[in-house]
Protein backbone atom coordinates (compact mmCIF):
# COMPACT_ATOMS: atom_id res chain seq x y z
CA UNK A 1 0.00 0.00 0.00
CA UNK A 2 0.96 3.53 -1.09
CA UNK A 3 2.41 5.54 1.36
CA UNK A 4 1.15 9.31 0.88
CA UNK A 5 1.56 12.34 3.48
CA UNK A 6 -1.67 13.87 3.55
CA UNK A 7 -0.72 17.65 3.81
CA UNK A 8 -0.26 18.46 7.13
CA UNK A 9 0.63 22.11 7.57
CA UNK A 10 -0.88 23.29 10.39
CA UNK A 11 -3.10 26.02 10.77
CA UNK A 12 -0.99 29.03 12.07
CA UNK A 13 1.39 27.63 9.01
CA UNK A 14 -1.29 27.81 6.44
CA UNK A 15 -2.08 30.79 7.20
CA UNK A 16 1.34 32.12 7.09
CA UNK A 17 1.93 30.29 3.97
CA UNK A 18 -1.44 31.56 2.86
CA UNK A 19 0.15 35.04 3.19
CA UNK A 20 3.25 34.75 1.73
CA UNK A 21 1.53 32.74 -1.11
CA UNK A 22 -0.58 36.17 -1.60
CA UNK A 23 2.41 38.16 -0.96
CA UNK A 24 4.17 36.75 -3.92
CA UNK A 25 1.42 37.47 -6.60
CA UNK A 26 -0.20 34.03 -6.75
CA UNK A 27 -3.70 35.18 -5.88
CA UNK A 28 -5.98 33.32 -3.67
CA UNK A 29 -9.26 32.34 -4.75
CA UNK A 30 -10.73 35.18 -2.47
CA UNK A 31 -8.33 37.74 -4.69
CA UNK A 32 -9.42 35.79 -7.92
CA UNK A 33 -13.14 36.02 -7.39
CA UNK A 34 -12.44 40.09 -6.47
CA UNK A 35 -10.31 40.51 -9.97
CA UNK A 36 -12.81 38.56 -11.88
CA UNK A 37 -16.21 40.13 -11.91
CA UNK A 38 -18.45 37.66 -12.85
CA UNK A 39 -16.69 35.45 -10.39
CA UNK A 40 -18.48 34.89 -6.42
CA UNK A 41 -15.98 33.31 -4.03
CA UNK A 42 -18.41 32.23 -1.43
CA UNK A 43 -16.76 30.81 1.78
CA UNK A 44 -19.91 30.60 3.96
CA UNK A 45 -18.51 29.86 7.36
CA UNK A 46 -15.50 31.04 8.08
CA UNK A 47 -13.41 34.26 7.24
CA UNK A 48 -10.40 32.52 5.77
CA UNK A 49 -9.51 34.24 2.47
CA UNK A 50 -9.47 30.82 0.46
CA UNK A 51 -10.35 27.52 0.51
CA UNK A 52 -7.95 24.49 -0.63
CA UNK A 53 -11.02 21.80 -0.53
CA UNK A 54 -8.19 18.72 0.53
CA UNK A 55 -7.23 20.35 3.51
CA UNK A 56 -9.64 19.87 6.34
CA UNK A 57 -8.33 21.65 8.63
CA UNK A 58 -9.19 24.96 7.20
CA UNK A 59 -12.45 24.40 8.30
CA UNK A 60 -12.71 25.44 11.79
CA UNK A 61 -15.76 25.61 13.79
CA UNK A 62 -18.85 23.65 12.71
CA UNK A 63 -18.66 21.22 10.14
CA UNK A 64 -17.11 22.62 7.24
CA UNK A 65 -16.05 20.00 5.26
CA UNK A 66 -18.53 19.92 2.38
CA UNK A 67 -17.44 21.94 0.11
CA UNK A 68 -19.34 22.56 -3.56
CA UNK A 69 -16.97 23.45 -6.57
CA UNK A 70 -20.21 25.26 -8.36
CA UNK A 71 -19.15 27.10 -12.09
CA UNK A 72 -21.44 30.16 -12.78
CA UNK A 73 -20.71 30.37 -16.28
CA UNK A 74 -18.20 29.01 -18.02
CA UNK A 75 -18.77 25.88 -17.00
CA UNK A 76 -15.44 24.16 -17.59
CA UNK A 77 -14.97 21.28 -14.92
CA UNK A 78 -12.82 18.87 -16.67
CA UNK A 79 -14.68 15.47 -16.12
CA UNK A 80 -13.25 12.79 -18.32
CA UNK A 81 -11.79 14.03 -21.53
CA UNK A 82 -14.22 17.16 -21.52
CA UNK A 83 -14.98 20.65 -19.85
CA UNK A 84 -18.47 20.28 -18.52
CA UNK A 85 -21.30 22.54 -16.31
CA UNK A 86 -20.43 20.45 -13.37
CA UNK A 87 -21.41 20.58 -9.48
CA UNK A 88 -18.86 18.71 -7.40
CA UNK A 89 -20.05 17.60 -3.74
CA UNK A 90 -16.84 17.06 -1.35
CA UNK A 91 -17.03 15.36 2.08
CA UNK A 92 -13.98 15.01 3.78
CA UNK A 93 -11.76 15.54 1.35
CA UNK A 94 -13.34 13.04 -1.00
CA UNK A 95 -15.40 14.20 -4.25
CA UNK A 96 -18.70 11.90 -3.05
CA UNK A 97 -20.85 13.40 -5.72
CA UNK A 98 -20.85 14.80 -9.59
CA UNK A 99 -23.83 16.39 -10.62
CA UNK A 100 -23.98 17.37 -14.09
CA UNK A 101 -24.80 21.21 -14.79
CA UNK A 102 -24.69 24.09 -12.74
CA UNK A 103 -26.71 23.45 -9.66
CA UNK A 104 -27.78 25.53 -6.58
CA UNK A 105 -25.90 24.04 -3.99
CA UNK A 106 -28.28 24.13 -1.44
CA UNK A 107 -30.14 21.39 -3.60
CA UNK A 108 -27.88 19.31 -3.38
CA UNK A 109 -26.17 19.11 0.16
CA UNK A 110 -26.08 21.11 3.43
CA UNK A 111 -23.00 22.57 2.30
CA UNK A 112 -20.60 24.28 4.70
CA UNK A 113 -18.58 25.92 2.10
CA UNK A 114 -18.99 26.79 -1.84
CA UNK A 115 -16.44 27.88 -4.37
CA UNK A 116 -17.90 29.31 -7.39
CA UNK A 117 -15.14 28.38 -10.02
CA UNK A 118 -17.04 30.94 -12.39
CA UNK A 119 -15.31 30.91 -15.44
CA UNK A 120 -12.27 29.26 -14.63
CA UNK A 121 -10.84 25.98 -15.58
CA UNK A 122 -11.34 23.04 -12.70
CA UNK A 123 -8.84 20.56 -13.33
CA UNK A 124 -7.59 17.48 -11.27
CA UNK A 125 -4.74 18.93 -9.30
CA UNK A 126 -1.25 18.37 -10.91
CA UNK A 127 0.80 15.43 -10.00
CA UNK A 128 4.18 15.79 -9.87
CA UNK A 129 6.26 12.71 -9.62
CA UNK A 130 9.72 14.30 -9.85
CA UNK A 131 10.68 16.36 -7.52
CA UNK A 132 14.11 16.18 -5.37
CA UNK A 133 12.83 17.76 -2.41
CA UNK A 134 16.56 17.44 -0.69
CA UNK A 135 15.68 17.82 2.89
CA UNK A 136 17.54 16.44 5.09
CA UNK A 137 20.70 16.98 4.50
CA UNK A 138 20.51 19.92 1.87
CA UNK A 139 17.50 21.43 2.78
CA UNK A 140 19.41 24.81 1.85
CA UNK A 141 18.91 23.67 -1.86
CA UNK A 142 15.46 23.05 -1.42
CA UNK A 143 13.26 21.86 1.60
CA UNK A 144 9.63 20.31 2.28
CA UNK A 145 8.02 23.54 3.38
CA UNK A 146 9.56 25.67 0.02
CA UNK A 147 9.07 23.13 -2.08
CA UNK A 148 5.22 21.96 -1.45
CA UNK A 149 4.54 25.73 -1.23
CA UNK A 150 5.86 26.23 -4.47
CA UNK A 151 4.59 22.83 -6.05
CA UNK A 152 0.96 24.37 -4.35
CA UNK A 153 1.21 27.89 -5.77
CA UNK A 154 1.58 25.98 -9.24
CA UNK A 155 -1.42 23.91 -9.11
CA UNK A 156 0.01 20.98 -7.98
CA UNK A 157 -1.55 19.09 -5.16
CA UNK A 158 0.48 15.80 -4.65
CA UNK A 159 4.48 15.72 -5.23
CA UNK A 160 6.29 12.50 -5.18
CA UNK A 161 10.24 13.38 -3.82
CA UNK A 162 13.23 11.72 -5.32
CA UNK A 163 14.96 9.49 -3.15
CA UNK A 164 18.56 11.18 -3.45
CA UNK A 165 19.97 14.70 -3.23
CA UNK A 166 18.78 14.23 0.14
CA UNK A 167 21.51 13.00 2.64
CA UNK A 168 20.55 10.20 3.84
CA UNK A 169 19.65 9.02 0.28
CA UNK A 170 15.64 7.16 0.61
CA UNK A 171 17.17 3.46 0.17
CA UNK A 172 16.71 2.13 3.30
CA UNK A 173 13.84 2.25 5.11
CA UNK A 174 14.95 4.00 8.35
CA UNK A 175 16.37 6.49 6.04
CA UNK A 176 12.24 7.23 4.45
CA UNK A 177 11.69 7.47 8.07
CA UNK A 178 14.15 10.10 8.04
CA UNK A 179 12.36 11.53 5.75
CA UNK A 180 9.10 11.40 7.18
CA UNK A 181 10.20 12.71 10.35
CA UNK A 182 11.88 16.07 8.29
CA UNK A 183 8.61 16.08 5.97
CA UNK A 184 6.32 15.98 9.28
CA UNK A 185 4.09 19.69 9.58
CA UNK A 186 5.82 21.59 6.49
CA UNK A 187 4.19 19.99 3.54
CA UNK A 188 1.33 21.73 1.74
CA UNK A 189 0.75 19.15 -0.21
CA UNK A 190 0.38 15.67 -0.30
CA UNK A 191 3.92 14.07 -0.56
CA UNK A 192 4.61 10.13 -1.64
CA UNK A 193 8.27 9.07 -1.99
CA UNK A 194 10.57 6.88 -4.44
CA UNK A 195 12.71 4.96 -2.82
CA UNK A 196 16.26 4.44 -4.85
CA UNK A 197 18.37 1.20 -5.84
CA UNK A 198 21.92 1.48 -5.83
CA UNK A 199 24.46 -1.21 -5.46
CA UNK A 200 24.35 -1.57 -1.73
CA UNK A 201 21.00 -2.13 -1.12
CA UNK A 202 20.00 -4.86 -4.01
CA UNK A 203 23.75 -7.03 -4.21
CA UNK A 204 22.72 -10.09 -2.10
CA UNK A 205 26.85 -10.46 -1.54
CA UNK A 206 26.80 -6.96 0.04
CA UNK A 207 24.28 -6.34 2.37
CA UNK A 208 23.74 -3.33 3.95
CA UNK A 209 25.65 -3.17 7.34
CA UNK A 210 22.27 -1.64 9.02
CA UNK A 211 20.05 -4.44 8.40
CA UNK A 212 21.99 -7.04 6.57
CA UNK A 213 18.80 -7.80 4.40
CA UNK A 214 18.16 -6.32 1.06
CA UNK A 215 15.75 -3.01 1.34
CA UNK A 216 12.99 -2.93 -1.61
CA UNK A 217 10.86 -5.39 -0.43
CA UNK A 218 10.80 -3.63 3.06
CA UNK A 219 10.48 -0.17 1.17
CA UNK A 220 7.39 -1.03 -0.60
CA UNK A 221 6.07 -2.58 2.46
CA UNK A 222 6.42 0.88 3.70
CA UNK A 223 4.95 2.67 0.97
CA UNK A 224 7.36 4.01 -1.67
CA UNK A 225 5.59 4.45 -5.12
CA UNK A 226 8.52 3.06 -6.91
CA UNK A 227 12.38 2.97 -7.28
CA UNK A 228 14.59 4.82 -8.90
CA UNK A 229 18.22 4.14 -10.30
CA UNK A 230 21.14 5.82 -12.26
CA UNK A 231 22.79 4.06 -15.22
CA UNK A 232 25.49 6.76 -14.82
CA UNK A 233 26.83 9.36 -11.93
CA UNK A 234 24.09 10.38 -10.18
CA UNK A 235 25.59 14.14 -9.41
CA UNK A 236 25.87 13.17 -5.98
CA UNK A 237 28.05 10.33 -4.46
CA UNK A 238 26.39 8.94 -1.80
CA UNK A 239 24.05 7.64 -4.70
CA UNK A 240 25.56 5.48 -6.66
CA UNK A 241 24.91 4.84 -9.95
CA UNK A 242 23.78 0.55 -10.71
CA UNK A 243 25.29 -1.97 -13.42
CA UNK A 244 23.71 -4.45 -15.64
CA UNK A 245 24.12 -6.94 -13.34
CA UNK A 246 22.28 -4.85 -10.30
CA UNK A 247 18.67 -3.88 -12.55
CA UNK A 248 18.39 -7.48 -13.33
CA UNK A 249 18.56 -7.82 -9.59
CA UNK A 250 16.18 -5.68 -8.55
CA UNK A 251 13.78 -6.35 -11.45
CA UNK A 252 13.43 -9.68 -9.86
CA UNK A 253 12.82 -8.58 -6.48
CA UNK A 254 10.08 -6.39 -7.54
CA UNK A 255 8.47 -8.88 -9.08
CA UNK A 256 5.05 -9.47 -7.95
CA UNK A 257 5.13 -6.67 -5.59
CA UNK A 258 3.09 -3.91 -8.52
CA UNK A 259 6.24 -1.80 -7.99
CA UNK A 260 7.71 0.37 -10.42
CA UNK A 261 11.57 0.46 -10.85
CA UNK A 262 12.71 3.86 -12.88
CA UNK A 263 15.47 4.73 -14.90
CA UNK A 264 17.87 7.81 -15.22
CA UNK A 265 18.56 6.37 -18.50
CA UNK A 266 21.95 7.86 -19.48
CA UNK A 267 25.05 5.58 -19.92
CA UNK A 268 28.67 6.79 -20.81
CA UNK A 269 29.63 6.91 -23.82
CA UNK A 270 33.25 7.36 -25.71
CA UNK A 271 32.45 11.11 -27.07
CA UNK A 272 33.66 13.79 -24.32
CA UNK A 273 34.48 16.92 -25.40
CA UNK A 274 37.54 17.89 -27.16
CA UNK A 275 40.49 19.15 -25.08
CA UNK A 276 40.00 22.53 -26.35
CA UNK A 277 36.25 23.39 -26.56
CA UNK A 278 35.15 25.80 -24.68
CA UNK A 279 33.20 25.24 -21.23
CA UNK A 280 31.75 28.55 -21.32
CA UNK A 281 29.85 27.54 -24.28
CA UNK A 282 26.12 25.07 -23.81
CA UNK A 283 27.19 23.67 -27.25
CA UNK A 284 30.44 22.11 -25.10
CA UNK A 285 27.84 20.63 -22.61
CA UNK A 286 24.97 19.60 -25.19
CA UNK A 287 28.23 17.55 -27.41
CA UNK A 288 29.68 16.24 -23.97
CA UNK A 289 26.06 14.33 -23.50
CA UNK A 290 25.28 12.90 -27.12
CA UNK A 291 21.46 11.29 -27.91
CA UNK A 292 23.45 8.34 -27.91
CA UNK A 293 24.21 8.03 -24.43
CA UNK A 294 20.27 7.88 -23.72
CA UNK A 295 19.54 5.68 -26.93
CA UNK A 296 22.03 2.65 -25.97
CA UNK A 297 20.77 2.77 -21.92
CA UNK A 298 17.23 2.75 -23.12
CA UNK A 299 18.35 0.03 -25.44
CA UNK A 300 19.27 -1.55 -21.97
CA UNK A 301 15.87 -0.82 -20.32
CA UNK A 302 14.23 -2.48 -23.01
CA UNK A 303 16.42 -5.79 -22.77
CA UNK A 304 15.76 -5.62 -19.54
CA UNK A 305 12.43 -4.95 -19.54
CA UNK A 306 12.19 -8.13 -22.32
CA UNK A 307 13.67 -10.01 -19.78
CA UNK A 308 11.62 -9.67 -16.86
CA UNK A 309 8.30 -8.76 -18.75
CA UNK A 310 5.35 -8.00 -16.28
CA UNK A 311 7.74 -5.53 -14.23
CA UNK A 312 6.56 -2.17 -14.47
CA UNK A 313 9.71 0.08 -15.86
CA UNK A 314 9.60 3.77 -16.14
CA UNK A 315 12.08 6.26 -17.98
CA UNK A 316 12.71 9.65 -16.60
CA UNK A 317 13.46 12.82 -17.93
CA UNK A 318 13.42 11.52 -21.49
CA UNK A 319 15.00 14.42 -23.75
CA UNK A 320 16.88 12.63 -26.58
CA UNK A 321 13.98 11.65 -29.64
CA UNK A 322 16.61 9.11 -30.84
CA UNK A 323 15.20 6.56 -28.44
CA UNK A 324 11.57 6.87 -29.01
CA UNK A 325 11.56 4.18 -31.63
CA UNK A 326 12.77 1.88 -28.97
CA UNK A 327 10.30 2.76 -26.64
CA UNK A 328 7.68 2.68 -29.00
CA UNK A 329 8.58 -0.80 -30.16
CA UNK A 330 9.05 -1.71 -26.71
CA UNK A 331 5.14 -0.88 -25.86
CA UNK A 332 3.61 -2.46 -28.99
CA UNK A 333 5.08 -5.44 -27.56
CA UNK A 334 3.02 -4.94 -24.64
CA UNK A 335 5.80 -4.43 -21.80
CA UNK A 336 4.44 -2.21 -19.08
CA UNK A 337 6.67 1.16 -19.60
CA UNK A 338 6.44 4.59 -19.36
CA UNK A 339 8.06 7.16 -20.09
CA UNK A 340 8.09 11.16 -18.77
CA UNK A 341 9.54 14.02 -19.87
CA UNK A 342 9.96 17.24 -18.41
CA UNK A 343 9.10 21.52 -19.72
CA UNK A 344 12.47 22.34 -20.32
CA UNK A 345 13.40 19.51 -22.58
CA UNK A 346 9.39 20.86 -24.48
CA UNK A 347 9.92 24.60 -24.18
CA UNK A 348 13.67 25.45 -24.31
CA UNK A 349 16.11 25.46 -27.08
CA UNK A 350 19.99 24.67 -26.86
CA UNK A 351 20.59 26.50 -29.87
CA UNK A 352 19.72 30.08 -28.03
CA UNK A 353 21.33 29.34 -24.91
CA UNK A 354 23.94 32.33 -23.53
CA UNK A 355 27.81 31.38 -22.43
CA UNK A 356 27.59 30.03 -19.24
CA UNK A 357 24.06 30.71 -18.46
CA UNK A 358 24.26 27.36 -16.21
CA UNK A 359 20.52 27.61 -15.03
CA UNK A 360 19.95 25.58 -18.40
CA UNK A 361 21.66 22.73 -17.51
CA UNK A 362 20.75 19.79 -17.02
CA UNK A 363 21.26 15.82 -17.73
CA UNK A 364 20.25 14.80 -19.96
CA UNK A 365 20.83 18.29 -22.15
CA UNK A 366 18.39 20.19 -23.13
CA UNK A 367 18.47 19.48 -27.37
CA UNK A 368 17.23 21.73 -30.34
CA UNK A 369 13.83 22.55 -31.45
CA UNK A 370 13.72 19.92 -34.27
CA UNK A 371 14.18 17.18 -31.34
CA UNK A 372 11.41 19.04 -29.16
CA UNK A 373 9.20 18.91 -32.14
CA UNK A 374 9.69 14.91 -32.18
CA UNK A 375 8.82 14.62 -28.31
CA UNK A 376 5.79 16.70 -28.46
CA UNK A 377 4.80 14.06 -31.08
CA UNK A 378 5.94 11.14 -28.82
CA UNK A 379 3.24 12.63 -26.01
CA UNK A 380 0.46 13.28 -28.75
CA UNK A 381 1.05 9.69 -29.80
CA UNK A 382 1.14 8.45 -26.30
CA UNK A 383 4.51 7.07 -26.85
CA UNK A 384 5.90 9.37 -23.93
CA UNK A 385 2.84 9.20 -21.21
CA UNK A 386 4.08 12.21 -18.58
CA UNK A 387 4.94 15.80 -18.21
CA UNK A 388 6.97 16.42 -15.01
CA UNK A 389 9.34 18.92 -13.50
CA UNK A 390 12.44 17.10 -12.22
CA UNK A 391 12.67 19.71 -10.16
CA UNK A 392 16.60 19.63 -8.95
CA UNK A 393 17.59 23.08 -7.41
CA UNK A 394 20.85 24.19 -5.83
CA UNK A 395 22.31 26.81 -3.87
CA UNK A 396 23.52 29.96 -5.57
CA UNK A 397 26.94 29.34 -5.56
CA UNK A 398 27.02 26.01 -7.13
CA UNK A 399 25.44 27.68 -10.50
CA UNK A 400 26.53 31.61 -10.68
CA UNK A 401 25.09 31.60 -14.34
CA UNK A 402 27.34 34.13 -15.97
CA UNK A 403 30.38 33.07 -13.86
CA UNK A 404 30.66 28.83 -13.73
CA UNK A 405 31.29 27.50 -16.70
CA UNK A 406 28.79 24.46 -18.07
CA UNK A 407 31.00 21.91 -16.98
CA UNK A 408 31.17 22.62 -13.96
CA UNK A 409 27.84 23.72 -12.66
CA UNK A 410 25.10 21.86 -10.88
CA UNK A 411 23.45 20.07 -13.27
CA UNK A 412 19.25 20.54 -12.80
CA UNK A 413 16.74 22.88 -13.20
CA UNK A 414 14.51 24.48 -10.93
CA UNK A 415 10.89 24.64 -11.90
CA UNK A 416 8.09 22.87 -9.98
CA UNK A 417 6.29 26.12 -9.40
CA UNK A 418 5.72 26.83 -13.16
CA UNK A 419 4.96 23.42 -14.65
CA UNK A 420 1.28 24.02 -15.62
CA UNK A 421 1.99 27.89 -17.08
CA UNK A 422 4.70 26.75 -19.22
CA UNK A 423 3.06 23.44 -21.21
CA UNK A 424 -0.03 25.11 -21.33
CA UNK A 425 1.44 28.30 -22.92
CA UNK A 426 3.33 25.98 -25.61
CA UNK A 427 0.23 23.31 -25.95
CA UNK A 428 -2.23 25.67 -26.74
CA UNK A 429 -0.08 27.25 -29.93
CA UNK A 430 -0.26 23.79 -30.99
CA UNK A 431 -3.45 23.27 -30.85
CA UNK A 432 -3.58 21.00 -27.83
CA UNK A 433 -6.08 20.62 -24.85
CA UNK A 434 -6.57 21.37 -21.06
CA UNK A 435 -7.90 17.68 -21.37
CA UNK A 436 -4.39 16.43 -22.62
CA UNK A 437 -2.39 18.72 -20.43
CA UNK A 438 -4.38 17.07 -17.59
CA UNK A 439 -3.62 13.62 -18.86
CA UNK A 440 -0.44 14.21 -19.05
CA UNK A 441 0.04 16.22 -16.01
CA UNK A 442 -1.90 14.70 -13.31
CA UNK A 443 -4.26 11.16 -14.41
CA UNK A 444 -0.94 9.57 -16.27
CA UNK A 445 1.64 10.58 -13.08
CA UNK A 446 -0.89 9.61 -10.53
CA UNK A 447 -1.09 5.67 -12.32
CA UNK A 448 2.66 5.69 -12.52
CA UNK A 449 2.91 6.36 -9.00
CA UNK A 450 -0.08 3.54 -7.89
CA UNK A 451 -2.39 6.57 -7.27
CA UNK A 452 -4.36 6.21 -10.08
CA UNK A 453 -7.55 4.98 -8.03
CA UNK A 454 -7.55 8.10 -5.70
CA UNK A 455 -5.52 10.64 -7.68
CA UNK A 456 -5.16 12.24 -10.93
CA UNK A 457 -9.15 12.76 -12.12
CA UNK A 458 -12.17 14.57 -11.04
CA UNK A 459 -14.43 11.10 -10.31
CA UNK A 460 -17.00 10.25 -7.41
CA UNK A 461 -14.08 8.39 -4.91
CA UNK A 462 -11.74 9.78 -5.96
CA UNK A 463 -9.61 12.96 -3.46
CA UNK A 464 -10.42 16.28 -3.84
CA UNK A 465 -7.93 17.79 -5.32
CA UNK A 466 -8.02 20.05 -7.95
CA UNK A 467 -6.64 23.19 -9.61
CA UNK A 468 -8.55 26.22 -10.35
CA UNK A 469 -7.06 28.34 -13.16
CA UNK A 470 -7.76 30.52 -15.80
CA UNK A 471 -5.77 29.02 -19.29
CA UNK A 472 -6.80 32.55 -20.89
CA UNK A 473 -4.74 34.75 -18.33
CA UNK A 474 -1.33 35.63 -19.03
CA UNK A 475 1.69 36.74 -16.84
CA UNK A 476 5.24 37.36 -16.63
CA UNK A 477 7.19 35.16 -14.47
CA UNK A 478 9.47 37.78 -11.84
CA UNK A 479 11.99 36.90 -9.26
CA UNK A 480 9.56 38.16 -6.63
CA UNK A 481 7.03 35.47 -7.66
CA UNK A 482 9.13 32.04 -7.64
CA UNK A 483 8.52 30.48 -4.11
CA UNK A 484 11.61 28.01 -4.55
CA UNK A 485 13.98 28.31 -2.15
CA UNK A 486 16.65 29.41 -4.35
CA UNK A 487 15.48 31.63 -7.16
CA UNK A 488 17.46 30.46 -10.03
CA UNK A 489 15.49 29.31 -12.58
CA UNK A 490 15.64 29.38 -16.77
CA UNK A 491 12.10 30.72 -16.70
CA UNK A 492 12.90 33.96 -15.36
CA UNK A 493 11.55 36.98 -17.30
CA UNK A 494 8.80 34.52 -19.51
CA UNK A 495 5.93 35.73 -20.18
CA UNK A 496 3.74 32.86 -19.78
CA UNK A 497 -0.15 32.18 -20.03
CA UNK A 498 -1.16 31.28 -16.23
CA UNK A 499 -3.49 30.21 -13.86
CA UNK A 500 -4.49 32.18 -11.40
CA UNK A 501 -5.33 30.12 -8.28
CA UNK A 502 -4.55 26.46 -6.71
CA UNK A 503 -6.73 26.46 -3.97
N1 LIG B 1 21.16 14.53 -8.78
C1 LIG B 1 20.19 15.11 -9.54
O1 LIG B 1 19.30 15.77 -9.05
N2 LIG B 1 20.24 14.91 -10.85
C2 LIG B 1 19.26 15.45 -11.69
N3 LIG B 1 19.61 16.70 -12.23
C3 LIG B 1 19.54 16.64 -13.56
O2 LIG B 1 19.75 17.58 -14.32
N4 LIG B 1 19.25 15.42 -13.97
C4 LIG B 1 19.13 14.62 -12.92
O3 LIG B 1 18.94 13.44 -12.93
ZN1 LIG C 1 17.71 11.77 -13.34
ZN1 LIG D 1 15.65 13.97 -11.14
Amino acid sequence: MINIRKSTVHTANTLRAQALVNDHSVISSAEFSQSRKNISLVVTSTQLKSVNPHVTYYRSGRNLSEVVLRPESGNRILIGNELIPATVVVVNGKITKIHPGVLDPISVCDCGNVINAGDSVVMPGIVDSHVHVNEPGRTEWEGFWTATRAAAAGGITTLIDMPLNSIPPTTTVSNLLEKHHAADGKCHVDVGFWGGVVPDNVDDLQPLVENGVDDLQPLVENGVVGFKCFLIHSGVDEFPSVEETHVDEALSKLKGTGSVLAFHAEVDCSSNPENDANPNEYKTFLESRPPQMEKDAIELVAKLCRKHGDVRCHIVHLSAADAIPTIAKLKAEGYPLTVETCPHYLTLNADTISDNDTTFKCCPPIRNPENQEKLWEALKEGVIDLIVSDHSPCVAELKQPGVKDFMSAWGGISSVQFGLPIIWTSAKDRGLSISDVSRWMSRNPAQLAGLGNTKGQIQEGYDADFVVWDPEADTLIEESSILHRNKLTPYKHRQLTEFKAVW
